[in-house]
């Protein structure tokens, strides 16, 4: 067999793909690893390519192996002859399919397992020899039933006692030669069942090339054509940059401990509804910094609504429509910022300019090329997806010990920096009054709860789903709308209402960003992802998953009971934590680690389960080489990994499209990400959960100077709470759950009519 053996991994569209790929490149030695979706290739064509490839494996899937529409080429491949059969190793819906295929029948589990570990029985033979004890996670609902006169046989399975029983948890082909496990072999939590029986596997297939002296055909630029370059592969950056500028960030550095973020903020015009501003509290290490966007009149302002062309850029006055070609708005970012690229700001400071804004969650949905079901032509549209400014000029505090960074990325700005730190010296010396905040709201809001029936009716469907094996996980979610009346006179609600979130629910990533005509203030926990700088940029993600609400007698410990101590909120945890690897590697390659499984963390009202992955681009391919030298790494990884895994559920995809059809309305800014992308390649986006946010279209003429118009009797406030639903979910639980989540916020309003 040849020195780099290629393998043909088929995906049947799931979220722990490049998981498997991962895999098995550390079982086989210099394999090639091609991955296909399921409904790439016909027949036809797959059998005329398979005699290249030395082995196969067809990896698990949502859905069920008897629908064509989830199953695809797969269920004929174990029809095609022997004359031009390679060794195949399915996982989970791959098992299924071989099984039904060769004769056995398919059911449902009476209780499915959806990140749950079983120990898994075997007799040490063949695809188990040399295998000890095994515990390995299992995503399935549906299972198989073997008979004698099938032509698979049974090598493994699980005691499922009084549940489901004995289950089948691993087959092999009588005469063919193909093996297939049901269990997750690729899942962070599985043990003595990973890459040990994929070795095992390899082995018999090398043995069965041996024994029917097969060799696999030469490779040709053919093939390669209709499989794509092997795993993990990336497009080649747009535009090859030997050197990106080494511009200077100019910096002054004043110590004013006295001073906090809001006092500058106020100094800066937080108090005027009409500007854009930016405040993006203690992001890149929670707790530790602020920063602060300087936005001058022409700073620009990026606006972009998926299905539009163009992109808007306003500056002051002047609105142009940049039109995107043939490029995606990510492309287009990327092209954007790529001039200011800069690498001598203060080392460790996370931010030195470059862009602050949010994306949606629509566009990641749209990303993933599933087509948004709720923007029939409607008032949506106009809201951006993408709401971003570049920030040339900044103030970045270091909250630990009262140093302040004022940054100018112009390299002319010596004097905007002394009347900057003057004000600032100034501003310090004054010892600062707080504005009296009195009531923001002249009554209590009215508020708009999603319909508990409707909601508990969803939650209900979801596990439809669930035990269907549509999807292991599902986060449902609803909007609360919220209609206050804010109080008349010279203060902005909005910032003062921040300041009372940020009083009444400190979290490590709250943020105020008033970018017209979208105002978001949050108080999320949640870190999506950040990067460091390159070179060599690592890529961190902190998926939460778990809640319990503080209260009373909820003490670290039993939080942990419940949380860490929970086989439901672990594997909640889990299947999230198998999806952000396998979104992680889809983009550095091999090197994902879990730095931190299921550690509970405590915030203001609630307690949460949080894990810790990170990559980065250590053992990685030239392109990704070549991404990380021109500090793009961490924005490939956004942009591939968007929606944040944690909003959706696993498998990705086909979560998002059952949930579009479960839930009302755009998600909107809700479960998207907001955060930064700095100039010198480091980035920091956090989920936008326990937030709110509104749309004010006033300041936003087009094509002529901003007008201000009267401010409306009342502002019109959403605010998005879910959960995630499992196949153990129970509906009141979850109802509250999500309660919880929303009076995060939602007490803040009531705060503020009093
Ligand atoms: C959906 C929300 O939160 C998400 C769901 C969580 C859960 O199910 O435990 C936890 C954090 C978030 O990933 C929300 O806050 O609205
Ligand atoms: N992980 C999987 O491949 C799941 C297969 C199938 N959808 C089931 O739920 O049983």
């Amino acid at each position: 067999m040849s020195a780099s053996p290629r393998i043909l991994l088929i995906d049947s569209y799931d979220s722990f793909t490049h998981n498997l790929a991962a895999l098995c490149r550390r079982a086989v030695p210099d394999c090639h690893v091609h991955i296909i979706k399921n409904d790439a290739l016909s027949v036809r064509t797959l059998a005329s390519i398979l005699p290249c490839f030395s082995a196969v494996i067809v990896g698990p899937g949502p859905g069920s192996p008897d629908n064509p529409h989830d199953i695809g080429v797969v269920k004929h491949l174990w029809k095609l002859s022997q004359a031009i059969a390679v060794p195949v190793f399915g996982v989970c819906l791959g098992l299924q399919s071989l099984a039904i295929e060769s004769g056995a029948k398919l059911q449902r589990l009476n209780v499915v397992k959806h990140g749950q570990i079983s120990r898994i029985h075997h007799d040490g033979t063949g695809l188990f020899k040399g295998i000890g004890d095994i515990h390995a996670v299992r995503y399935h609902s549906l299972h198989v039933e073997l008979s004698d006169r099938d032509d698979v046989e049974q090598l493994a399975w699980a005691d499922d006692g009084a549940e489901n029983g004995a289950v089948v948890m691993a087959v092999k082909h009588k005469v063919k030669p193909f093996w297939a496990v049901q269990y997750h072999p690729e899942s962070v939590c599985t043990s003595g069942g990973g890459v040990e029986v994929l070795r095992n596997f390899w082995r018999l297939a090398r043995n069965w090339h041996v024994f029917h002296d097969r060799k696999p055909e030469p490779w040709s630029r053919d093939v390669q054509s209709m499989v794509g370059p092997s795993w993990p592969q990336l497009p080649p950056p747009s535009v090859i940059q030997k050197d990106f500028a080494a511009s200077n960030v100019l910096t002054a550095v004043l110590h004013l401990p006295q001073l906090s973020a809001a006092d500058v903020c106020d100094l800066l015009g937080a108090q005027e509804e009409s500007s854009p501003f930016t405040l993006l509290e203690s992001a890149a290490q929670p707790g530790k910094y602020s920063i602060i966007g300087c936005i001058a009149r022409d700073s620009p302002r990026v606006t972009y609504s998926i299905g539009d062309s163009h992109v808007r850029v306003r500056q002051g006055a002047t609105i142009s429509l940049r039109p995107l070609g043939q490029h995606d708005i990510w492309t287009w970012m990327g092209r954007f910022i790529r001039p200011w690229k800069a690498k001598k700001g203060v080392p460790e400071i996370p931010f030195w300019g470059g862009f602050i804004g949010y994306l949606g969650y629509e566009l990641g949905v749209d990303s993933l090329s599933i087509p948004l079901r709720s923007r029939k032509g409607s008032a949506s549209r106009q809201h951006p997806d993408v709401n971003l400014v570049f920030v040339e000029r900044s103030i970045v505090m270091d909250s630990h010990n009262g140093d302040i960074f004022i940054q100018s990325l112009n390299p002319d700005d010596t004097h905007w920096l002394q009347e900057m730190t003057t004000h600032l010296l100034l501003a310090s010396e004054e010892p600062h009054s707080p504005t009296p905040v009195g009531p923001i709201f002249l009554q209590p809001p009215i508020v708009t709860l999603p319909d508990e029936t409707v909601y508990k009716s969803r939650i209900q469907l979801a596990k439809e789903h669930l035990f269907a094996g549509e999807s292991y996980e599902l986060c449902l979610t609803a909007h609360t709308h919220v209609t206050a009346r804010p109080r008349n006179g010279p203060t902005c609600s909005s910032w003062d209402l921040y300041k009372l979130l940020q009083t009444r629910n400190p979290a490590p990533h709250s943020g105020y960003l008033r970018l017209h005509p979208t105002t978001l203030l949050s108080s999320s926990p949640e870190r999506f992802l950040s990067f460091s700088r390159p070179p060599h940029s690592k890529c961190q993600l902190r998926p939460i998953k778990g809640t319990v609400r503080k209260a009373p007698g909820i003490t670290r410990e039993i939080a942990e009971e419940l949380l860490a101590g929970s086989r439901k909120e672990v594997a909640e945890n889990l299947m999230i934590v198998d999806l952000i690897r396998h979104d992680l590697h889809g983009v550095v390659g091999d090197d994902v680690d879990v730095k931190q499984f299921c550690r509970v963390e405590e915030y203001e009202t609630v307690w949460q389960l949080v894990s810790v992955i990170e990559g980065g681009s250590s053992h990685a391919s030239g392109e990704t080489t070549a991404l990380d030298a021109q500090g793009d790494l961490g924005w490939e990884v956004l942009k591939r990994s968007l929606p944040p895994g944690s909003m959706t559920g696993a498998p990705k995809k086909r979560s998002i499209e059952i949930l579009q059809d479960l839930e009302d309305n755009d998600r909107s800014v809700y479960s998207g990400v907001f955060g930064y992308w700095c100039v010198g390649g480091a980035g920091d986006w956090s989920v936008v959960i326990r937030s709110c946010f509104k749309y004010d279209g006033r300041f936003e003429a087009q094509g002529s100077e901003v007008v201000d118009l009267v401010p409306p009797a009342t502002e019109e406030w959403t605010i998005g709470a879910g959960g995630a639903i499992t196949a153990l979910s129970e509906v009141d639980a979850e109802w509250d759950e999500m309660v919880v989540k929303l009076q995060s916020v939602l007490r803040t309003f009531e705060a503020a009519a009093q």
